[in-house]
């Protein structure tokens, strides 16, 4: 359902992407890769944020530059944390977010109450964002990506700050979704997305060096070992942020 054709894109002089292909049906995938490999350059790219310099994104063999509207009903797209709106309400960004979607406006509450129950916010949806803690902030986005049901998901490190009960509760939503959508999960923290992704696609500077059910490229690179073992062993020398990834 989602293509991607031979995707490059470069800032001044750094190659952040270098000839990316991928074809995408419904399912998890997860997008694995240290720091500064491509993977949000990817993301933006398919969300349409980002131009590519050459290549073509496709949802269903159509163009995503020539869908233009209507790829904002297909798509649901929680970012990295960024600035969020803090003097709105979890409600009012939710709903702010669904006219932006098109969703109609007699849709509009039961899909706010929907994605609000899906992240468990639904206790906090009359409080001001800036009385959110991080993790909360983090699932607010995560509802505003599923409002309007979009087919095609992408998330970008959807579990950060999340506290274990929460992370779970996310990992079995985007399990629940990847059942009937195409759901991409940009992360480092390979015990998020081991169990629940179809493919795991690792990049390395621009290219995609492996990709593949989880347990083909344990077996693949590392036989006797996990999944971190895989990630370890193709990145193990990129690691630079000095963070532990949790088994
Ligand atoms: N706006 C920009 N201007 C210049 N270079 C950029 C810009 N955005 C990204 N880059 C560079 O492009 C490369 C890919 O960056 P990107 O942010 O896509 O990586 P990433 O895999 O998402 O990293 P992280 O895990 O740290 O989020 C890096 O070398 C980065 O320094």
């Amino acid at each position: 359902m989602l293509k991607l054709k031979e995707i490059k894109k470069a800032y001044k002089k750094t190659q952040a992407l270098e000839g990316v292909s991928l074809s995408l049906g419904p399912g998890v995938y997860a997008l694995l890769g240290p720091n500064g490999a491509g993977k949000s350059t990817m993301m933006n790219i398919i969300t349409g944020n980002l131009k590519p310099k050459s290549g073509q994104v496709l949802w269903k063999g159509e163009d995503t530059e020539k869908l233009g509207r209507c790829f904002r009903r297909i798509l649901g797209y929680a970012p990295q944390q960024q600035g969020l709106y803090d003097v709105f309400t979890g409600r009012r960004f939710l709903s702010y977010m669904a006219a932006l979607k098109e969703i109609p406006p007699s849709r509009t509450h039961a899909e706010i109450e929907r994605t609000a129950a899906a992240v468990n916010l639904t206790a906090k949806l009359d409080k001001k964002l800036s009385t959110y803690s991080g993790g909360m902030k983090q699932r607010i986005l995560i509802a505003q990506a599923l409002l309007g049901a979009p087919e095609l998901l992408v998330m970008d490190e959807p579990t950060a700050g999340l506290d274990p009960k929460e992370r779970i509760r996310v990992r079995e939503l985007l399990a629940q979704e990847g059942k009937q959508k195409v759901v991409l999960i940009a992360t480092h923290v390979v015990s998020d997305v081991e169990g629940i992704a179809k493919e795991m696609i690792l990049l390395k500077k621009g290219r995609i060096v492996a990709q593949g059910d989880p347990a083909d490229l344990i077996a693949r690179f590392a036989p006797t070992g996990t999944m971190e073992d895989v990630y370890l062993q193709l990145f193990g020398e990129d690691e630079t942020d000095g963070q532990t990834y949790p088994r």
